[in-house]
């Protein structure tokens, strides 16, 4: 059985069914992305896989337990995960184990060691207004990771950012995720980043959205800022274009 699983995961809003059937599964230490033009449902499929809305119908496992509907056991970045404004990024970090019950002082000296890890040494004392934004996506990820390092829903972690500093946050994100590997599903819109940072893509299509499309991207050489220049890539971006092309000229 696989690590996490969705199974025939159907979800409405006053009586208008959003996502239906959708099947998805993520191995252990496997990165796949969830790609989907903007309102299919990518963000309400993480509300209920994350158990913050309950499903019409459909399941949930992480490594072979029923989690349906049940909160705080995946870890969940949502797109507006704004980290707390009056607390120091130190501070921030240590939420998840200060809402889990560890003291202060022990989730201070807990989190200090990721801060190397995470490229945010130096950063512990400011505030998060102080930071660049690729520097307070670090800190927000950092602290989703520590709120659950098994499995994490990410949801557009990179999207707000400028195209140059997203490109840094693409080489350090996987940097961090060769160190780390936490089985990850995150939603993009953007093909390139899927491509780049996944080992397999789920293409979310139609109304209600459904999984239109599930490919394992292939990268026989290094994962880094030269993988997009490969035919493996290019070939991968092509089925995707086609893919989407076909499905709006079927509309
Ligand atoms: N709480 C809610 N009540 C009613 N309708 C909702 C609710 N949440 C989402 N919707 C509707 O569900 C649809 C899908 O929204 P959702 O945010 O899941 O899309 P998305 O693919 O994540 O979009 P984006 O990429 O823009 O974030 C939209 O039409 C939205 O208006």
């Amino acid at each position: 059985m696989s690590f996490f699983t969705a199974e025939k995961i159907t979800k409405s809003y006053d009586g208008r069914t959003i996502i239906r059937d959708i099947d998805l599964r993520v191995e252990e230490g496997e990165i796949v992305c969830l790609l989907g033009v903007s309102g299919i449902g990518k963000t309400t499929l993480f509300n209920v896989l994350s158990g913050l809305e309950p499903a019409d119908s459909g399941r949930v496992t992480l490594d072979g337990t029923d989690i349906t509907g049940r909160t705080g056991v995946v870890s969940y970045m949502q797109q507006k995960d704004l980290l707390l404004p009056f607390k120091t990024v130190l501070q921030n970090v240590c939420v998840p184990l200060r809402l889990q019950g560890v003291g202060r002082k022990e989730a201070r000296e807990r989190v200090r060691p990721y801060f190397a890890q995470f490229g945010l040494t130096g950063c512990e004392n400011q505030y998060p207004n102080q930071l660049s934004g690729g520097m307070r996506q670090r800190a927000a990820f950092l602290r989703a990771y520590l709120f659950s390092s098994k499995m994490m829903l990410l949801d557009e972690p990179f999207g707000a950012l400028d195209a140059i500093t997203k490109s840094q946050i693409h080489s350090w994100y996987l940097q961090v995720m060769e160190a780390v590997r936490s089985s990850t599903l995150f939603i993009t819109h953007d093909i390139d980043e899927a491509i780049l940072l996944s080992n397999r893509i789920y293409i979310l299509t139609g109304a209600p959205g459904e999984i239109g499309l599930e490919l394992p991207v292939h990268c026989s050489g290094r994962r880094d800022a030269d993988f997009p220049l490969t035919d493996e890539f290019r070939e991968t971006k092509l089925r995707i274009l086609h893919f989407i092309r076909r499905s709006v000229e079927g509309k």
